[in-house]
């Protein structure tokens, strides 16, 4: 099954952006369509391929996302949906292609061209990856390390006065202040993955990466993260790529939803295009 409902357009203004038909609350605050319509490209990926030794995981790997575009990226386990979360972040080499990232070669950057492509985006793990140690605030306080020549191994102590204020107004963004003195091994699950979000955004990131942000979570606190995390990246306009095994928030919460099986890239359709049971063919 290979789904193409607008896929990979001709050229950035054959996107079609039409918002989810099922809109919850943290969708709707999109951007006028005109405005997104002539968007620049935020992620592309040309013919990208990926193995590991001798083992393919993906091959000829194509795709255009525009700015402040949601993207479900989905597939069943081993897909490869984290490996190229990874390879469009520059976080591991590409085994053939290119992915461009912010206008810069991703797949290429070295050093400090790549040190500046990173502060520029966030990323979400789905485990939160808190350093078990330190306070939410310090945690928050590292997300912001990259965007300033300060030291690499800042606490909240030393940090200053604007990153502390800011990583603080970031923790209150997820209601999370209450908790910044506490440290991150004494916080719940549904609570870290909050912490995570809140040092994903608090350097206001242009493109954020979130790799099954919910995963570890049950699903009342997986639907909090989830809303919670659209309300706050949609309201900014930021694009977003995420990881998921719900369908129902691959639908709800991307305007497009990217599906990779069998080693391809099987389906790029809008999700108001798309019904569950389309999603559901990927993991056949
Ligand atoms: N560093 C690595 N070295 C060798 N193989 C790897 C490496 N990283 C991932 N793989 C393999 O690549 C394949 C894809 O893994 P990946 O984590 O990208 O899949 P996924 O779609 O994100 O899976 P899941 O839904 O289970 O998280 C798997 O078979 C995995 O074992």
């Amino acid at each position: 099954m290979r789904v193409t409902r607008n896929s990979m357009p001709s050229s950035v203004t054959d996107l079609d952006l039409r918002p989810a038909a099922r809109v919850s609350p943290a969708s709707q605050p999109r951007p006028p369509l005109d405005h997104v319509s002539v968007s620049p490209v935020d992620i592309e990926a040309r013919a990208v391929a990926k193995r590991f030794g001798e083992t393919a995981i993906f091959q000829d790997v194509s795709f255009r996302l525009a700015r402040g575009e949601a993207v479900a990226l989905v597939g069943a386990n081993g897909a490869g949906k984290s490996t190229l979360l990874r390879c469009a972040m520059g976080l591991i080499p590409v085994s053939a292609g290119e992915v461009h990232l912010l206008g810069q070669p991703a797949s290429a950057a070295r050093g400090r061209a790549l040190r500046s492509l990173r502060a520029r985006i966030g990323l979400v793990s789905q485990s939160h990856n808190l350093v078990p140690r330190l306070s939410a605030l310090s945690n928050v306080v590292h997300g912001m390390l990259g965007k300033s020549p300060g030291p690499r191994h800042w606490s909240h102590m030393i940090a200053p006065q604007a990153v502390r204020e800011a990583a603080l107004e970031a923790l209150d963004r997820v209601g999370m202040a209450d908790f910044a003195g506490r440290r991150a091994d004494r916080l719940s699950g549904g609570q870290s993955q909050r912490v995570a979000i809140a040092r994903a955004i608090v350097g206001a990131p242009e493109v954020l990466f979130a790799d099954e942000p919910c995963a570890s979570l049950d699903p009342q606190a997986g639907e909090d993260v989830m809303e919670l995390f659209f309300r706050l990246v949609r309201n900014e306009g930021t694009t977003v790529v995420f990881t998921s095994h719900n369908i129902d928030h691959a639908l709800r919460y991307g305007d497009r939803v990217l599906g990779l099986s069998g080693g391809r890239m099987e389906l790029d359709a809008t999700a108001a295009s798309l019904t569950a049971r389309d999603l559901r063919g990927l993991y056949d």
